[in-house]
């Protein structure tokens, strides 16, 4: 849908911010922009809704060249979000979202119908309609400013490290809810980033960016993770690479074993009949309790740690399960916490590595992939 094509951004001063930038950015996905400081992150975005101008270099939206397109009509396919939101002061939350509708000519009732909507979209109570921005929190406030920019509904959001600005509790609830919001909308969403984890987390494709405005690899995140370009991504990619690329591996087809699972009202022979060295107890409704050790007296549970939803969690989030348990074993809950089973670290390992193997690319296809590297770099 956006085709960035061999672009340059010279700024009068002589810097070159962005450098002969080629980028296919798919519909109704997330493309990351990510890079160090001054790596011309923010120029790239703001020349494809052209509040910055290309020195050279096409950028074609839909097949049409956004130069020759009426700058207004452009904008208003085009949400803009920005870190702190940048909401106006003076108005209130529901008038900041129906600005643009506004602006569009709609009667104020249909505009104010738009921004409620919006805001339970968002995940913002209704109650805060008609306060001020500095009545809210940062995070409340980022969320208005998604809402604003999604208020004319179109087609494509830019949003510029918008997250940046608030803890990472807060940022990480921004993170799925754009997530959640992005399943139910289909936008096309270019959002620049600085923080690597957030672009893995976030992207579709994820476009690194070095100093000078250079593309240093384009892939989808589970690529960039398994085959960095160059030292450079490597290095910007840090560390725990590998573990951090099991995200994207599903938990589900782990074997689970109910053989060291019991009831704390079960028979006591059946305790003691198991020669597993440790027990998984559960309540009389399969929630699990703790862990009982062979042989040890008394009614003392060692704690589960936090279960895993296969069919929902990351074998990452299963391995972390059974790294953090006292028996090394993972447990797994269904969907109303009830104990499906349990699996040691060992069988992780396995299928850790079955994984890598079913993941590995073929020759072929990564030589195709140096091929297109080197034309979008
Ligand atoms: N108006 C301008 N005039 C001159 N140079 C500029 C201008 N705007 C940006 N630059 C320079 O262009 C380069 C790229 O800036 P840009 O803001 O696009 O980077 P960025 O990757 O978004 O950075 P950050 O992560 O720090 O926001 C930087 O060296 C910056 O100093």
């Amino acid at each position: 849908m956006i085709r960035i094509d061999s672009v340059t951004k010279r700024y009068p001063d002589g810097t070159v911010a962005v450098d002969r930038l080629s980028l296919e950015i798919p519909d109704r996905s997330i493309t990351v922009l990510v890079g160090p400081s001054g790596c011309g992150k923010t120029t790239t975005l703001r020349m494809i809704n052209r509040m910055v101008e290309p020195t050279e270099g096409t950028i074609l939206l839909d097949g049409e060249d956004v130069q020759r397109q009426p700058v207004t009509t452009l904008r208003r396919s085009m949400g803009y979000v920005i870190q702190n939101a940048g909401l106006f002061q003076h108005r209130t939350i529901a008038d900041n979202i129906a600005t643009v509708p506004r602006m569009l000519g709609w009667g104020k009732r249909r505009a104010r119908e738009r921004a409620a909507e919006l805001m339970e979209r968002v995940g913002l109570d209704a109650a805060l309609a008609g306060r001020y921005p500095y009545q809210l929190s940062g995070g409340q406030q980022q969320r208005v400013g998604v809402a604003r920019a999604l208020a004319a509904d179109p087609p494509v959001l830019l949003m510029d490290e918008p997250f940046s600005a608030v803890d990472p509790v807060v940022r990480k609830g921004l993170q799925d809810e754009l997530l959640r919001l992005q399943d139910e909308l289909g936008k096309t969403i270019v959002f620049v980033t600085h923080d690597i984890d957030e672009a893995v987390k976030l992207g579709t494709m994820v476009a690194v960016l070095r100093e000078g405005g250079r593309l240093a690899q384009y892939a989808p995140p589970a690529d960039l993770l398994s085959h960095p370009a160059d030292a450079f991504v490597e290095d910007f990619l840090g560390a725990d690479r590998g573990i951090r690329r099991l995200s994207f591996f599903p938990s589900d087809a782990l074997e689970l074993t109910t053989d060291a699972v019991v009831s704390a009202d079960a028979p006591a022979e059946r305790l003691a009949a198991s020669d597993a060295p440790y027990l998984l107890v559960t309540d009389a409704d399969g929630r699990p309790l703790g862990w009982r050790e062979r042989g040890s007296g008394g009614d003392r549970l060692l704690s589960y740690g936090r279960p895993f939803r296969p069919g929902t969690d990351s074998l990452r989030a299963a391995l972390d399960c059974a790294v953090l348990s006292p028996t090394g074993w993972a447990v797994a809950v269904d969907a109303d916490g009830r104990v499906t089973g349990v699996v040691s670290q060992q069988t992780i390992g396995e299928a850790i590595r079955a994984a890598h193997t079913q993941a590995a690319p073929d020759p072929d296809a990564d030589a195709a992939r140096g091929e297109d590297e080197k034309v979008a770099g």
